[in-house]
């Protein structure tokens, strides 16, 4: 199959998924133990589309936890905007019941809120498969955006059991993820 065919089929199965709501659920407090004890305090995410599985209850969760530390931290999530020009992401502050418009590809957007520059990423992934690699939809804009991004940010895929590509080959541009967690757990790195 080509890499147009796979992405169809992903997102087809995700959409259907019997169980997607108790996956989520897993996938959800596998982020958070995960992150326990990171030391970051901009985490950059994504607002999900297509079946995507929705980090932001759980990085809300984190954001207010950072309140409750014996020494509190203000934390922030940011929303990816994509930079038309550059065809590469800006990362844009964001908190619940914040005022959205839509960015490209009709994906809801922060309106008018500060750039931030997070220092982890939760990455969407459709597909995945061993040593870190990902399939998006095809626009590239992670690749590059990692390209450019200084300091490089500590990045995290997200996905369901269901992405997982035995036989996914990366091409030269694709850049490996740090780790990757479905809702089995961390799937990447191996212990
Ligand atoms: N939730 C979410 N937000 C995100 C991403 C993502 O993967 N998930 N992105 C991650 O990069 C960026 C947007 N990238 C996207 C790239 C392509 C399509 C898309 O639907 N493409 C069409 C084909 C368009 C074409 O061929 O010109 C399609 O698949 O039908 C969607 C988002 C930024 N925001
Ligand atoms: N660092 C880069 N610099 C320039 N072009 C790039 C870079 N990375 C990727 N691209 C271009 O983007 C196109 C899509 O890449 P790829 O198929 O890996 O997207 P993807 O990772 O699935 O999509 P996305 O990151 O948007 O979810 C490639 O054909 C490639 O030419």
């Amino acid at each position: 199959m080509d890499k147009k065919a796979v992405r169809q089929a992903l997102i087809e199965q995700r959409l259907n998924l019997p169980d997607r709501l108790q996956r989520a659920e897993l996938l959800q407090r596998v982020m958070r133990i995960w992150l326990v004890g990171r030391p970051d305090t901009v985490i950059g995410a994504y607002w999900p589309i297509k079946g995507e599985f929705d980090p932001l209850p759980a990085l809300h969760r984190w954001k207010e936890d950072g309140e409750l530390l014996d020494e509190p931290q203000l934390r922030r999530i940011a929303l990816p905007v994509v930079d038309k020009v550059h065809k590469t992401l800006v990362f844009h502050a964001w908190y619940p019941g914040c005022p959205m418009e839509e960015d490209a590809y009709d994906i809801p957007k922060p309106k008018d809120t500060e750039v931030v520059v997070p220092t982890l990423l939760f990455v969407p992934c459709l597909g995945y498969g061993a040593g870190g690699y990902r399939l998006g939809y095809g626009g590239g804009f992670y690749d590059r955006t990692l390209a450019t991004l200084q300091p490089q940010p500590v990045t995290v895929g997200l996905g369901f059991t269901q992405g997982f590509l035995p036989d996914f080959e990366p091409e030269a541009h694709d850049v490996p993820l740090h780790a990757i967690l479905n809702d089995n757990g961390v799937v990447w790195p191996v212990a």
